[in-house]
C-alpha cells in the first residue's frame, strides 16, 4: 500500500466505506458513485449470503454462482466471512472454517483483489481463552502463500473485551461440540488490554513478519490507555476502521469524534505509511446500498438550473447524506502542517541507514549541505564559543598566542560552518582569536580555501591534515614582518600548495617552514579552544574520542578547553516490528545485517520501559466529549509515554588521563576508550523487544547542550535535525512479560585498529515475594547505580502495588529470555 501522505503540508486521508450487510455487486459504476460522494474506496464481501447458507448445510462448489467484481478492484477491499471460526476447539469447525477461508482467498486472488480484510481470531470459547489463535495463525500463513499478490489485513479490536465477542445467527462457533469445550465455570475474564495485541503478535510471528501481513485496527468508542494506543502505533496498521458507534453528536446533532480519537488519528496519519480509514456502517453511500433518493444528480442542463431564491430556500433544507465522511474530511483539513523536522525526515521514517564513517570515508558536499541546514546545531555552537571567549577574557586567562589572541582551532572543519560561527562569536564577544581550521577531506578543503578568500578574508589558517598528525598552530615569536608567502601551510600536501591565497596577518608561512619552524621566526604553540563536531548518533560511534585524543597534547595544558566538553551515549529498549522485519529480510543475503547498528529516524516504535503519561492515570480525559473547548484548526495533543532512557557511558575532553604511549609500540593503545555498561529497565506492560534505541547528549560549553535523547531534547536543543537515533537490533526478538524487566549489557570495544560495539539483552520476570519482611538482594543488584529502580516504578504502579504495612514490596527476578551476544566487529569503525 503506498503512502497517501503528501511530502509537504498536512497529511491527507484515504477514506473508504464498509457496510456490513452490503450484498450489492461492486461494479465500476458503483465505485464511481462512491467517489462522487467523496469516498476513496469500498469494501466487498468475497462471498455472499448464498454461499454462507450453503456452507451451513453442505460445503460444496457454489463458487460458480458468484458474481465476480469487475475491473474496479483497485478501489476495493475484499472481506472474508466473519461467520467462520478458525480458532474453534472443535477440529471439525476449525477445519471447515479453514476450508472456507482458503476458498475465499483463492477466489479473491482469482478476481485480482489486492487487499483483503480478515476478521480477527475469536479469543473466547467457553472457559478457554486465546487457545486457538495458533490455528488461526497457521491458516493465515497458508492464505499468504495462496494469494501471492494480496495484502492481508487482520481486523482486530484494540483490546480484548470478552463481552464484545458475541456470536450471531449463522456463526459456526456455537456449533462446536460440547466435548471439545470447557464449560463456563465462572464469570467472563476481565478486559485484557494487550489481549488482541498478543494474538496479533502470535499471528505475525508464525507468519515470520511477512511483508504482506498488516493490521486493520478497529477504533473502539471508548479509547484504551495510551500505552495500548502507542503499542498499536508501532505495528503495521494499514487500515483503521471507525464504526458509527465511535462518533458522538455535537450540539447541532452532527457526528464528531472525541479529542482522544482525533489525537490518535492524527498520530497514525503521520506514520510513514498512514492507514486508510474505513467508515463502517455509518449509513449508505448515496446511490449505493439504498434507493436512489440521495444519489448524486447528473449535471443539470442550462435551463434546469434553479433560481437564486430557489437555491436559498433549498440550502435551508440541505442535509448532508454522508455526515461522518464530511467530518473526517474536515478533520483532514484541520491537520497541522508538517513541522520542520517532519519535513526534513519525510521518507526517512523507519528507514535503516548505515552510520557514517567520516574518518575513513570522505563525505560528499551534499552530505555537508544536509548537516548545514540544521537550524539549531550551529547556533548553539556559536553561543558556546561566544560564552567560552567571554569567560576567557573575564577570567583574564593567559592565551597561547604571543599577541594575546585566543588560539582557536576547528578540527574536522568540513566546509567551514563552524569556522564562520567562531569568527562571528569572536566579533560578538569582542575577543580576538587566532583562527585555525583543520580538515582531512581534501575535497572539502578546496571549499575551505575558497571561503577563506571570499568570506573570511584570509583570516583563517587552513591545514589539510588528519588532526591526529597535526603538529599544532604556529605563531611568530615577535611582531610579524612583511613577507610574500601565502597562508595555509598544508601538512597533508607539504610543499605542494595548490593555490595562492591572499596573505594575512596570521600567515604561518610556507608549509616547508615546518621542517624548521623557527627558521622564519615561527614557533609551535598550543590551542586554547579546540572546537569539533565529530559526534555520531550514539555520541562516540564516529570516533570522536580517538580523533580528539590525537589533538589532546596540542591543547593549552592549563586553561585549554574543548567544545564539546563532554558527550554521553544513552539507551532504551524498544519494540520495532517494522525494523525487525526489514533487517530479517536483509539477513537473507547479508548475515551481518542483525549485527549492525543502524542510523534511523525511529517512528513506528514503542518504548517498552516508560513512565505513565498523565492521561493514563485518567483515561476518561482523552475520551472527553467536550469538543467545543477545542480551538478550531488544532488537533489535541495527547502524548505517548516518556521512555526511561539511561546513560551508557561518557567521554570528556581534554582528557588528562590518556596513558603515555611507549615509543617502541607501532600501534597506539586505545584501551582507555573502552567502555561497558549494564542497565536495568522496568517494563510495565508485556511486549516484544526487537532492539535498543540509542541517543546522545553533549555539553558544548557551560549550559549550552545538544541532545537527541527524547527525554531531554526539547529542553536542550528542540528542533535540531542533524542526527537520527541509532538502533541496535536483536537477531531474535525477546518477549517481555507484564511487570518484567529488561537488562541491557553493552560494550564499546577496540583492538587499537578499529572500534565496535557488543550488546546483549536479558529479560526477567519479577515475582512478588509473599513475605515482604524477608531480606533479599535488590533486583538492581549488579546493575549500574542510577537505573530507575524496579521498586520505585512499582510503587508508582497503583494502589495495589503500594507499600503494604509500611514494608516495601520485594521481587525475585527470574530470567525468562536471553539474546545472543551481538557484535558489530565485522562492521567496525576503522581508527
Ligand atoms: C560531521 S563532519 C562536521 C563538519 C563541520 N564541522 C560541520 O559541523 O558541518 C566531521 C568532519 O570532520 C572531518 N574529520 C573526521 N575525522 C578527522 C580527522 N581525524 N582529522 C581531520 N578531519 C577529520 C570529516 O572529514 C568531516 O569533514
Amino acid at each position: 500500500m503506498e503512502s497517501y501522505g503528501s511530502d509537504e503540508g498536512a497529511p491527507s486521508f484515504c477514506i473508504g466505506n464498509h457496510e456490513t450487510s452490503r450484498s450489492l455487486p461492486i461494479t465500476s459504476q458503483v465505485v464511481r458513485i462512491a467517489h462522487e460522494s467523496n469516498y476513496d474506496m469500498l469494501t466487498a464481501p468475497i462471498t455472499n449470503q448464498h454461499f454462507h447458507s450453503r456452507v451451513l448445510g453442505l460445503l460444496s462448489s457454489y463458487l460458480s454462482t458468484l458474481q465476480s467484481p469487475d475491473e474496479a478492484t483497485s478501489q476495493l477491499v475484499g472481506i472474508t466471512s466473519s461467520w467462520i471460526d478458525l480458532c474453534s476447539p472443535d477440529p471439525l469447525i476449525a477445519d471447515l472454517s479453514r476450508q472456507v477461508l482458503m476458498l475465499e482467498v483463492a477466489y479473491a486472488a482469482f478476481c485480482g483483489i489486492g487487499y483483503l480484510l480478515l476478521p480477527g481470531p475469536k479469543l473466547h470459547h467457553g472457559d478457554m481463552h486465546s487457545e486457538g489463535v495458533i490455528y488461526y495463525a497457521r491458516a493465515i500463513q497458508d492464505a499468504i502463500s495462496l494469494g501471492p499478490y494480496i495484502q492481508f489485513h487482520i481486523w482486530l479490536p484494540m483490546v480484548n473485551n470478552p463481552e464484545l465477542e458475541v456470536d450471531t445467527v449463522g456463526d459456526l462457533a456455537p456449533l462446536a461440540r460440547g466435548e471439545f469445550l470447557l464449560p463456563i465455570d465462572g464469570a467472563l475474564p476481565k478486559v485484557d488490554l494487550f489481549g488482541t495485541w498478543d494474538a496479533w503478535d502470535l499471528i505475525r510471528k508464525v507468519c515470520k513478519y511477512h511483508t504482506r501481513l498488516f493490521v486493520a485496527l478497529s477504533m473502539p468508542s471508548r479509547l484504551p490507555p495510551l500505552s495500548v494506543q502507542s503499542r498499536w502505533h508501532s505495528e503495521p496498521v494499514h487500515l483503521l476502521t471507525i464504526a458509527a458507534a465511535c462518533f458522538l453528536k455535537n450540539q447541532k446533532g452532527f457526528p464528531v469524534l472525541s479529542k482522544g480519537h482525533q489525537a490518535l488519528i492524527a498520530k497514525l496519519m503521520r506514520l510513514r505509511t498512514p492507514p486508510w480509514i474505513l467508515l463502517c456502517d455509518v449509513g449508505p453511500v448515496p446511490g449505493i446500498d439504498t434507493d436512489d433518493a440521495d444519489a448524486p444528480q447528473s449535471p443539470l442542463s442550462g435551463t434546469e438550473y434553479p433560481s437564486l431564491s430557489q437555491v436559498v430556500g433549498s440550502t435551508k433544507k440541505h442535509h448532508d447524506p454522508t455526515p461522518h465522511l464530511s467530518y473526517l474530511r474536515n478533520l483532514q483539513n484541520r491537520q497541522p502542517p508538517r513541522t520542520p523536522i517532519e519535513r526534513f525526515g519525510t521518507g526517512y521514517q523507519d528507514y535503516l541507514q548505515a552510520p557514517l564513517q567520516p574518518l575513513t570515508v570522505n563525505l560528499e558536499s551534499i552530505t555537508y549541505e544536509v548537516f548545514e541546514k540544521d537550524p539549531i546545531k550551529y547556533e548553539w555552537y556559536e553561543r558556546a564559543i561566544e560564552k567560552a571567549l567571554r569567560d576567557w577574557a573575564d577570567q583574564k586567562k593567559p592565551t597561547s598566542h604571543p599577541d594575546g589572541k585566543v588560539v582557536l582551532a576547528v578540527v574536522g572543519a568540513g566546509r567551514g560552518p563552524l569556522v564562520t560561527r567562531a569568527l562571528k562569536a569572536s566579533a560578538k564577544a569582542g575577543v580576538e582569536i587566532d583562527m585555525w581550521a583543520v580538515e582531512k577531506n581534501q575535497n572539502a578543503f578546496v571549499l575551505l580555501q575558497r571561503h577563506n578568500e571570499t568570506i573570511w578574508h584570509g583570516k583563517v589558517n587552513l591545514v589539510q591534515s588528519d588532526m591526529r598528525s597535526w603538529k599544532g598552530p604556529r605563531v611568530r615569536k615577535s611582531a610579524p614582518e612583511e613577507t610574500n608567502e601565502p597562508i595555509g601551510g598544508s601538512l597533508g600536501i607539504e610543499d605542494s600548495l595548490l593555490y595562492t591565497p591572499k596573505k594575512s596577518e596570521n600567515d604561518p608561512g610556507r608549509a616547508s617552514d615546518l621542517i624548521d619552524p623557527t627558521a622564519s621566526g615561527l614557533t609551535h604553540t598550543h590551542v586554547d579552544i579546540v572546537v569539533s563536531e565529530l559526534l555520531g548518533s550514539f555520541a562516540d560511534n564516529e570516533l570522536s574520542p580517538e580523533c580528539l585524543d590525537g589533538v589532546n597534547h596540542l591543547i593549552n595544558p592549563v586553561h585549554g578547553i574543548s567544545i564539546p566538553a563532554s558527550y554521553s551515549a544513552h539507551l532504551t529498549p524498544i519494540s520495532a516490528p517494522k525494523l525487525h522485519a526489514d533487517i530479517s529480510l536483509q539477513s537473507v543475503s547479508n548475515p551481518t545485517a542483525p549485527e549492525t547498528p543502524y542510523v534511523v529516524m525511529l517512528h513506528a516504535v514503542d518504548y517498552l520501559s516508560s513512565r505513565n503519561p498523565p492521561s493514563e492515570v485518567d483515561p476518561a480525559a482523552q475520551n472527553n466529549a467536550n469538543r467545543s473547548s477545542m480551538p478550531s484548526g488544532t488537533t489535541p495533543a495527547t502524548e505517548f509515554a516518556t521512555p526511561f532512557v539511561q546513560t551508557a557511558w561518557s567521554f570528556s575532553h581534554p582528557n588528562p588521563n590518556i596513558p603515555s604511549q611507549p615509543q617502541s609500540q607501532s600501534t597506539v593503545s586505545n584501551s582507555h576508550n573502552v567502555r561497558q555498561t549494564r542497565l536495568e529497565f522496568p517494563v510495565r506492560h508485556r511486549g516484544v523487544c526487537h532492539g535498543i534505541a540509542g541517543y546522545f547528549e553533549t555539553v558544548l560549553y557551560g549550559d549550552v547542550e545538544l541532545s537527541t535523547n527524547p527525554v531531554t531534547m526539547d529542553a536542550k536543543s528542540a528542533s535540531m535535525i542533524s542526527w537520527f537515533p541509532i538502533y541496535f537490533p536483536l537477531k531474535t526478538p525477546l518477549n517481555v512479560p507484564d511487570n518484567g524487566e529488561i537488562v541491557i549489557t553493552m560494550y564499546r570495544q577496540t583492538d587499537n585498529r578499529k572500534i565496535w560495539y557488543e550488546w546483549m539483552v536479558e529479560v526477567f520476570s519479577l515475582e512478588r515475594i509473599a513475605t515482604p519482611t524477608m531480606k533479599l538482594p535488590s533486583p538492581t543488584g549488579g546493575v549500574r547505580p542510577g537505573s530507575p529502580s524496579v521498586d520505585s516504578v512499582r510503587s508508582k504502579a497503583g494502589p495495589k502495588e503500594q507499600v503494604d504495612d509500611g514494608v516495601k514490596p520485594r521481587y525475585r527476578r527470574v530470567r525468562v529470555g536471553l539474546s545472543d551476544l551481538h557484535s558489530s566487529i565485522k562492521e567496525g569503525c576503522l581508527m
